[in-house]
């Protein structure tokens, strides 16, 4: 004879909570930023891609933007390279591009795209310079007025979904390194130094709009936007376009291309754009699958969209 104590209950009442949030988002496109900060551990890591064979397997269309920025910078460092950082992006020289692309599509993206795949055959790698989906021309950082030469740093142009929506037609999760094509012929042509290195968040909200996705996720080391940083560590919940506006200007460096990306995507049709904690294991199913959600959250202004709640 054998006994059961009910401690099931629990469990039934998590997944009955999730119902209404999977009918919500079933079939809708997320795209979620992981960044290079909030990729610490090894066991964040398994639960990060668990998180995302679970949406995929829950009728969700999620893809992947990765960053790498703390991996580069060790690289750079173990080759006797210095990083440095204007306006809260590299300063990227053609030396340090090819380490920027080798780091990001040759380890970063690999590892997760493993990690992914040791739950089935589904996820596929690609950089900005596949199927022309990402198309860049140089960008100049803003320093207190100044228009400041950083090298080999992309602003996008535009945006060619096509083969990630081929991908995700196909069940596939699309898993993209932020690494640009130069939109200038002629610079394309030289081949290996005709890339740009985009930002990873930018490159994760202008994807995210141009998907039509239904949210932007960016995971990262830190509980969401706070509201004094880094006097104090009150997270501001839930803003819209207008109110986020308003604040980037006092933002600080690491912030600045998160909110700017959150800001571009719900102003070009993408629902709700979240800054969540990556340290947090299982975050992305907290936020999509429970009434709480975490982080902070960013809305349409008119906020008329069905759903951006
Ligand atoms: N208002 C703010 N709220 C939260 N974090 C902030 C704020 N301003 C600046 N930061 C900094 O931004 C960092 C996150 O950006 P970044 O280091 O680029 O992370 P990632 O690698 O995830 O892109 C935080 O660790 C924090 O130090
Ligand atoms: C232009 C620029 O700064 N590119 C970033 C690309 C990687 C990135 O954005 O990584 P995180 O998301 O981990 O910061 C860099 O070279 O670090």
């Amino acid at each position: 004879m054998s006994t059961r104590k009910h401690t099931a209950l629990p469990k039934a009442r998590t997944l009955i909570e999730a119902l209404p949030w999977l009918t919500r988002h079933h079939g809708k496109t997320v795209v979620i930023k992981f960044g290079g900060n909030a990729m610490i551990d090894e066991e964040l890591k398994r639960a990060f891609a668990q998180d995302v064979v679970f949406l995929r397997h829950a009728g969700l269309r999620p893809v992947v933007v990765h960053g790498g920025g703390p991996q580069i910078s060790a690289q750079l460092d173990l080759l006797g390279l210095e990083s440095e950082f204007k306006g809260g992006l590299r300063v990227t020289t053609p030396e340090a591009m090819n380490v920027v692309r080798m780091v990001l599509a040759g380890q970063v993206q690999r590892e997760l795209v493993g990690l992914l795949n040791e739950h089935g055959p589904l996820a596929i790698g690609m950089t900005g310079e596949d199927a022309h989906l990402m198309a860049a021309t140089k960008h100049y950082a803003d320093i207190d007025g100044e228009r400041v030469d950083i090298g080999r740093v992309g602003e996008i142009t535009a945006i060619d979904p096509g083969a990630v929506q081929a991908l995700l037609d196909d069940g596939r999760i699309p898993v993209i390194s932020s690494i640009a094509r130069s939109s200038d012929a002629e610079d394309a042509a030289s081949g290996g130094s005709g890339v740009f290195n985009v930002n990873a968040d930018t490159a994760a909200a202008a994807l995210a709009a141009a998907l039509g996705a239904e949210t932007l996720m960016v995971l990262t080391d830190v509980e969401g936007l706070y509201e004094d940083w880094p006097d104090s560590d009150e997270v501001i919940s839930r803003l819209t376009a207008s109110e986020l506006e308003k604040l980037l200007p006092d933002l600080a460096s690491g912030m600045v291309p998160k909110m700017r990306g959150c800001l571009h995507a719900v102003r070009n049709g993408v629902h709700t754009a979240r800054v969540i904690d990556g340290r947090v294991q299982h975050s992305i199913l907290l936020e999509i699958f429970t009434d709480e959600g975490i982080g902070t959250m960013v809305v349409p202004d008119a906020n008329t969209i069905e759903g951006a709640t």
